[in-house]
């Protein structure tokens, strides 16, 4: 039976870590402030950006969302990252993803001030990661990461197997697992074997985006599996594991919903404290 890798536990720790920080820049008269932009109405980027809001609130950081309908022009927002790049009232901002058809969100991106990218996302940001320069940490890897670490697990010497290159997780993911000195192996769609590959992993991190497609032929007899996946269906929420296939092979594993999830919403609290230090 598995340990299972509580993700509430863990972000709300480092929500009380966070709070404490953003009282004591406070005190010296500095306050932390992030902002949102928020294009479209989709549900569930609504229901992410109320949320990482109302986190906000719970820890003393002041949030300001910069709405616009779903055919607002590519330029109006340009202006709007320039602008907040330029506001020194602003410590850190995103852009909430998916953007609605017809918008080009890596354009937008490029443009965030490195030292402003609470998601870590511009290419300058995922430039510093990679040639180990201080840089602010994509939210999803980096609460993996916290996740791993906050559970005593350790990750040095150890064989890590990513499923998945996104510029959001995968290929982030690999580059922090590695600054950990794990060995890294990135799988994606054209990865040939991938349960044999997958069953090799000391640690993996589902990261694929297909719902249950990770069962207990793709895991070793006491691996770590961390599932990012979010998927909505008619019973629920589920991840890229089949949780109860997996369950009883892995030594540790996060659930989902409870895992990775809230520990990204914490380590952008976590962002936007270390974007008011710079
Ligand atoms: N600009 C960004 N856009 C997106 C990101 C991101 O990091 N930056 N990641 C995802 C969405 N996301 C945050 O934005 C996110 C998704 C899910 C959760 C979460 O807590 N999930 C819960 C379950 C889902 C639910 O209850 O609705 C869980 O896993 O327990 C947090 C953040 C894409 N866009
Ligand atoms: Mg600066």
């Amino acid at each position: 039976m598995a340990r299972i890798l509580n993700g509430r536990a863990a972000a709300a720790a480092v929500r009380r870590e966070v709070s404490a920080e953003v009282m004591k820049l406070k005190s010296r008269g500095v306050s932390v402030r992030l902002d949102v932009i928020l294009v479209g109405e989709d549900p569930a980027s609504v229901t992410y950006v109320r949320n990482k809001q109302n986190d906000c609130a719970e820890v003393g950081i002041e949030s300001q969302l910069h709405s616009f309908p779903e055919d607002v022009p590519q330029k109006e927002l340009e202006v709007l990252v320039e602008r907040l790049n330029e506001d020194d009232a602003v410590s850190g901002f995103f852009i909430q993803l998916p953007l609605p058809r017809g918008l080009d969100a890596q354009p937008l991106i490029s443009r965030i001030d490195p030292d402003k990218d609470v998601d870590g996302l511009s290419p300058l940001s995922a430039g510093r990661l990679a040639v180990g320069l201080p840089s602010l940490l994509p939210c999803t890897p980096h609460g993996v990461i916290q996740l791993l670490k906050r559970n005593g697990i350790e990750l040095e010497g150890r064989e890590a197997v990513v499923l998945g290159r996104s510029n959001l997780v995968g290929k982030p993911l690999a580059q922090l697992l590695l600054r950990e000195n794990a060995t890294v192996t990135v799988c994606h769609s054209r990865t040939q074997n991938l349960a044999e590959v997958a069953s090799r992993a000391d640690i993996l991190v589902a990261a694929i985006g297909q719902r249950e497609m990770i069962g207990g032929d793709h895991v070793k007899e006491g691996a770590v599996v961390i599932d990012v996946g979010i998927h909505r269906t008619q019973d629920g929420i589920t991840g890229d594991v089949r949780f109860g296939e997996v369950e009883p092979k892995a030594s540790a594993i996060s659930p989902v919903p409870g895992g990775v999830g809230p520990m990204t919403r914490a380590m952008l609290l976590y962002n936007a404290l270390e974007a008011a230090r710079r």
